[in-house]
């Protein structure tokens, strides 16, 4: 559908199940980047071709090179953000920004330092943040802000959809405007955002098979595009291991035994008076390296400090089981079953 009828789709590509992109412009005449469209941040960044040629990222990625767009505007401020798995500094430019074809003058960031870890695994190029304004950066408008106040959207939602195997194209798809019912069955189960301002909820609790045993005093769940894998506390997420029969990786990943998968119990979570269950299909990433299978699980501890933490992050594995639509006019997340 076109922006003419007031939803704008964004074909995404899947890597190997863990990193979801799609493209945009930025410039005149257009310089094209990947990037993934990530509720967990509020801010677009892309390299720049001012990166330092220490930085083997930036040399393996597209960089923005103002001096070759009509349409660049001079800013200069300093910039840096941080992610779970790392961060990036640079400095903030003004550009027109294409998002599904629709233009946006937009402040983003032309990075010139990022790192090779972990940033040498990134398939795409930058991020683009659809998260709210509040947590944007230097008080920079975000993307969908801008494209908001332009009343051409039907409504003020965006939508999700993450394929679950990277043969399967395409890979996902952004849609800005409403949502696509060739991805998903049955009807949408709201719930309103737990605060103001951030793409997360209330969550009543996490099950393994029929037992609660995670989170039930209610806790807080991050619906976060820009994350591969589902988060927990540290301590809630070794325990669940523990009860999979899963072992954990020097980096802090976890493995089972591949002839173990089909008897995995499933996971459930608690969100808006709903289940939301993802079971071993939804959770090993069985993957055959040398001739030899390696069935990894897509949960990680991960300890985030008060007041923002202790928090779960339901990333890609959820997303690809869960078609999500993120309400800003209601203030609401809606999930869906995808297909
Ligand atoms: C999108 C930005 C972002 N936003 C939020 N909210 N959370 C996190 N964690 C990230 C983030 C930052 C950096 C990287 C990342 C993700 N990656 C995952 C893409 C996920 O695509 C959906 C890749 C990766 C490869 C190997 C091991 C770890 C990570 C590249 C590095």
């Amino acid at each position: 559908p076109s922006p003419s009828n007031g939803t704008a789709p964004t074909p995404l590509t899947n890597y190997l199940d863990a990193q979801y992109y799609g493209e945009i412009s930025i410039g005149s005449p257009a310089q094209m980047f990947n990037v993934v469209f990530d509720t967990g941040s509020a801010n677009l960044w892309v390299p720049s071709s001012n990166c330092s040629p220490l930085y083997t990222a930036c040399f393996t990625h597209n960089r923005y090179d103002a001096s070759k767009s009509r349409t660049h505007i001079e800013n200069g401020t300093g910039f840096s953000i941080q992610y779970a798995s790392g961060n990036v500094r640079g400095f903030l430019s003004e550009d027109v920004v294409v998002v599904g074809g629709i233009p946006v003058v937009q402040v983003f960031a032309e990075v010139t330092a990022l790192p090779a870890i972990p940033f040498i695994f990134a398939k795409f190029d930058g991020v683009l943040g659809m998260g709210y304004p509040n947590v944007a950066i230097d008080g920079i408008t975000p993307v969908f802000d801008r494209i908001m106040s332009q009343h051409i959207l039907k409504e003020d939602v965006f939508s999700v959809y993450y394929s679950k195997d990277p043969m399967h194209k395409p890979g996902g798809e952004l849609v800005l405007g409403g949502t696509d019912p060739g991805y998903y069955t049955g009807t949408f189960n709201y719930m309103g955002t737990s605060q103001a301002g951030k793409w997360e909820v209330n969550m009543k609790g996490v099950s393994v098979g029929e037992e609660r045993l995670f989170c039930k005093e209610g806790c807080t769940a991050v619906i976060d595009t820009g994350s591969s894998y589902i988060t927990g506390p540290a301590s809630s997420v070794s325990v669940l291991m523990k009860t999979i029969g899963a072992t954990e990786l020097a980096e802090g990943g976890y493995t089972v035994n591949c002839d173990l998968v089909k008897s995995l119990p499933s996971v459930t979570f608690q969100l808006g008076g709903h289940e939301y269950t993802l079971t071993e299909e939804d959770y090993i990433l069985w993957q055959s390296q040398f001739g030899e299978d390696i069935c990894s699980v897509t949960f990680r501890g991960l300890d985030v400090p008060p007041p923002t933490g202790p928090i779960w992050i339901l990333g890609a594995n959820f997303i690809a089981r869960y078609y999500t639509e993120f309400d800003r006019h209601n203030n609401r997340i809606g999930f869906a079953t995808a297909v």
